[in-house]
């Protein structure tokens, strides 16, 4: 597991109880941390923790069969760097970031072959100790191959990440479903950080809804654009998933505004913001959105 931050803590802290054998490629600071404390992760689905096995770059170790990719975008150039000594031919890795460019900055240095798709949902953030702290119901992860195909690495991969305590599945679609978590994290980041708020009472004003709706829209409108295999009618069918999620939930871009750190949002709004300037749509809530999260970037 390359990182051991909020989604890499959880899910590996998940297969390490299930007894999957993981490693987590971790930084010094985040080395010493989880040398004094173990890993340790509250969740509404009941605690864990583990006494990690820890590799930092640089360090002898055999490769890897699955390198996860736990990172946020913009840490994703320094991580590909030190892993490249742990990915052998046959390596898989599985990236779970939020977005979608990534995985063309992956194929370019592993290869075409050796990446495959994933991504999670899933409410969980590191408190000041370095705790894991996962607070709403949803616990997900996908992975598949990226043209969909039922390979047999695939299968074994299955069986891998499958019985965890954590709803993790394969999917014969999932660039599809990483475009759709795409339009949906950044439509959920947009907002919640703009109205520096949780979903639920953006949902309770009627011009909140209308906002969700219309930025759906307009990220719809730069995807179709780009071609992205995205079903017919996806904000709507976002807009519902918004109006399902817990009340309280919150981003990951807005906790890590409120922790004062830096964000994805050129990774996530700017990267659609740039496509949609270089085919001239109109998406003025993508440039409200984008520019609060950049002032916020500028102050820091
Ligand atoms: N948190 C959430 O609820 C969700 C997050 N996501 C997505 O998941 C991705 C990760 O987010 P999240 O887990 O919140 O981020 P975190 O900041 O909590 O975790 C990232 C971790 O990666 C580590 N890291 C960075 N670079 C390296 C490196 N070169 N070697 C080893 N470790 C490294 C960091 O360690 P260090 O301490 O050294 O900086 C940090 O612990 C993002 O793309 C996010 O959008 C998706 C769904 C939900
Ligand atoms: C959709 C959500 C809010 C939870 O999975 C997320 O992906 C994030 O916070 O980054």
């Amino acid at each position: 597991m390359a990182g051991a931050g909020a989604i890499g803590g959880y899910f590996g802290a998940r297969l390490a109880e299930k007894g999957e054998d993981i490693t987590f490629l971790v930084r010094s600071k985040r080395k010493e941390q989880l040398m004094r404390t173990g890993l340790n992760v509250q969740s509404v689905h009941g605690d864990v923790s583990i006494t990690p096995k820890l590799l930092t770059a640089g360090e002898e170790s055999d490769p890897f069969d699955v390198i996860i990719i736990s990172t946020k975008s913009y840490q994703l150039e320094d991580v590909m760097e030190d892993i490249k000594p742990y990915a052998a031919k046959g390596t898989v890795i599985l990236p779970l970031l939020n977005g979608i460019e990534h995985i063309t900055k992956l194929t370019h240095v592993f290869g075409d072959d050796a990446v495959i798709g994933g991504l999670c949902f899933i409410e969980t953030t590191l408190n000041s100790d370095g705790t894991i702290v996962q607070t709403s119901p949803i616990h997900e992860l996908k992975f598949g191959e990226r043209n969909g195909a039922q390979t047999e690495r695939i299968n074994r991969l299955e069986k891998v990440l499958g019985g965890t305590k954590a709803n993790i599945t394969m999917s014969s679609k999932i660039i599809q479903d990483m475009w759709h978590k795409y339009s949906f994290i950044t439509a959920m980041s947009g907002v919640t950080t703009l109205m520096r708020s949780a979903i639920g009472p953006i949902r309770e004003q009627e011009s909140g809804c209308r906002t969700i709706q219309m930025i759906l829209e307009e990220i719809y409108a730069v995807m179709l654009r780009l071609d992205a295999p995205v079903i017919e009618g996806l904000p709507s069918v976002q807009f519902k998933k918004m109006l399902e999620m817990d009340y309280g939930m919150k981003s990951s871009m807005q906790r890590d505004m409120e922790k004062s750190s830096l964000t994805e949002t050129d990774h996530l709004q700017g990267y659609l913001l740039q496509k949609a300037q270089q085919y001239e749509l109109n998406v003025p809530l993508l440039n409200a959105v984008y520019t609060n999260v950049k002032l916020y970037e500028a102050k820091r």
